[in-house]
C-alpha cells in the first residue's frame, strides 16, 4: 500500500535562508506523525508544502502515491488543515462555522450533516452549537478551529500546534480526538512543543532540525536511543572543583549519565569526593531518561548528524 504522504528530498529557502535542506519521510495511513523541532526549524513550512499551499524549491510530495504538484486540485480534497493561526468566522455560531466550511470544502448538504454529527462530539462542541465563535474561550476556539479541518472529505489532517493556549480539558479532548481519527484510519500530522503529548497520542516522532529529519521513531525508541538520565547537585556558596565530566551551571553541578553506568554510581563517587564533602550541598536531583532529555540530545547535534 502507498504511504499516505511521501516526502522525497524536499528543499525550501526563503531569500538566502535555507530552511529545508532535503527532507525525506514516509507517513503511513492511520499514523499520527508528531513533527517536533525547535522554533524556526521549518515545521509549518513543511506542513504548507505537504498541503500544497507552498511549492518546494526541489523534491516531491506524494499523497497516496500520486505527485501533489501534478494532481493538486484532486489531492487537496483529501487534505484538511488547521494552521497555527486560528481562522474561524467570529460572527458565526459554532454550527454555522462548521457547516459553512463543509460546504466550502465541497460536501453536499447531506454530507455536511453527517460530518457535522461526527465532528461535534469528537471535539466536545455539542453544548456550544449556538454560541458565536467570538464568544468562545481561547481553548474552545482552538477546538472549533481543529474541528473545521475535519469538515471535508479529508483522509489526512494537519494540526499545527492545536493545543496552544488550550487548558488541560481542551488539550485532552484534542488528543482524544486525534486518537479517534487515527483509529478510523485517518492520518494525522501534528506539531507541538508539548512533548508529553507524543506518548498520549501514540505518535511516531519525526525530529526536524537543521533542515532535515534527524531522527524518527516511537516515543519509546527515541528515549531508548537518545535520552540519558542526569544527576544534579546543588550547592550554597562555592562549587567544588575537580569532578571530571560534571558541568557547572549557576550553583549546580550536572552530569549526564552514560549508558555503562548508573545515577547511583555517579552519585556515590561524587559524594565521597573530598571537595564535595567540604562544600555546602543543598540538594540532589536525579532526572530520568525521558523525551525531554532525548530532545536536548538531538538539539545539540550538528547539521551533519543524521541517524
Ligand atoms: N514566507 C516566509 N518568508 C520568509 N521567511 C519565512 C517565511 N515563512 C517562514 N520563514 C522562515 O522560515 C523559518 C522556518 O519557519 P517555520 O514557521 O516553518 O518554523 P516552525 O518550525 O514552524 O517554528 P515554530 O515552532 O516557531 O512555529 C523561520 O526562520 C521563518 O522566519
Amino acid at each position: 500500500m502507498s504511504a499516505a504522504i511521501q516526502l522525497i528530498n524536499i528543499r525550501k529557502s526563503f531569500k538566502k535562508k535555507q530552511v529545508l535542506r532535503g527532507v525525506t519521510l514516509a507517513i503511513q495511513p492511520g499514523e499520527v506523525l508528531g513533527l517536533l523541532g525547535p522554533n524556526g526549524a521549518g515545521k509549518s513550512t513543511l506542513i504548507k508544502i505537504m498541503t500544497g499551499l507552498l511549492a518546494p524549491d526541489g523534491g516531491d510530495v506524494k499523497i497516496f502515491g500520486r505527485s501533489l504538484a501534478k494532481n493538486k486540485r484532486l489531492l487537496r480534497q483529501s487534505l484538511g488543515l488547521a494552521p497555527q493561526a486560528i481562522a474561524v468566522y467570529p460572527q458565526l455560531t459554532v454550527a454555522q462555522n462548521l457547516r459553512s466550511f463543509g460546504t466550502i470544502n465541497g460536501l453536499s448538504g447531506r454530507q455536511v450533516q453527517t460530518k457535522y454529527d461526527q465532528v461535534l462530539p469528537i471535539f466536545g462542541l455539542q453544548d456550544m452549537q449556538t454560541e458565536k465563535a467570538a464568544d468562545l474561550s481561547g481553548g474552545q476556539k482552538r477546538r472549533l478551529h481543529s474541528a473545521i479541518a475535519l469538515m471535508g472529505p479529508a483522509k489526512i489532517i494537519f494540526l499545527d500546534e492545536p493545543t496552544v493556549g488550550a487548558d488541560v480539558d481542551s488539550r485532552n479532548r484534542i488528543i482524544a480526538a486525534v486518537r479517534h481519527l487515527s483509529d478510523q484510519g485517518i492520518t494525522v500530522v501534528y506539531t507541538t512543543h508539548y512533548l508529553a503529548e507524543m506518548a498520549a497520542l501514540h505518535a511516531r516522532i519525526a525530529f526536524l532540525n537543521h533542515g532535515v529529519i534527524q531522527a524518527t521513531g516511537s516515543t519509546e525508541s527515541i528515549i531508548r536511543q537518545y535520552a540519558h538520565p542526569a544527576v544534579t547537585l546543588s550547592f550554597k556558596g562555592r562549587l567544588p572543583a575537580g569532578l571530571p565530566g560534571w558541568e557547572k551551571d549557576a550553583n549546580h553541578l550536572r552530569v549526564s549519565v552514560p549508558a555503562a553506568t548508573s545515577p547511583a554510581q555517579l552519585l556515590q563517587t561524587a559524594l565521597t569526593n573530598p571537595a564535595v564533602r567540604d562544600a555546602q550541598l543543598t540538594d540532589v536531583q536525579i532526572t530520568q531518561a525521558d523525551l525531554e532529555s532525548a530532545y536536548h540530545t538531538l538539539l545539540e547535534r550538528d547539521a551533519t548528524h543524521v541517524d
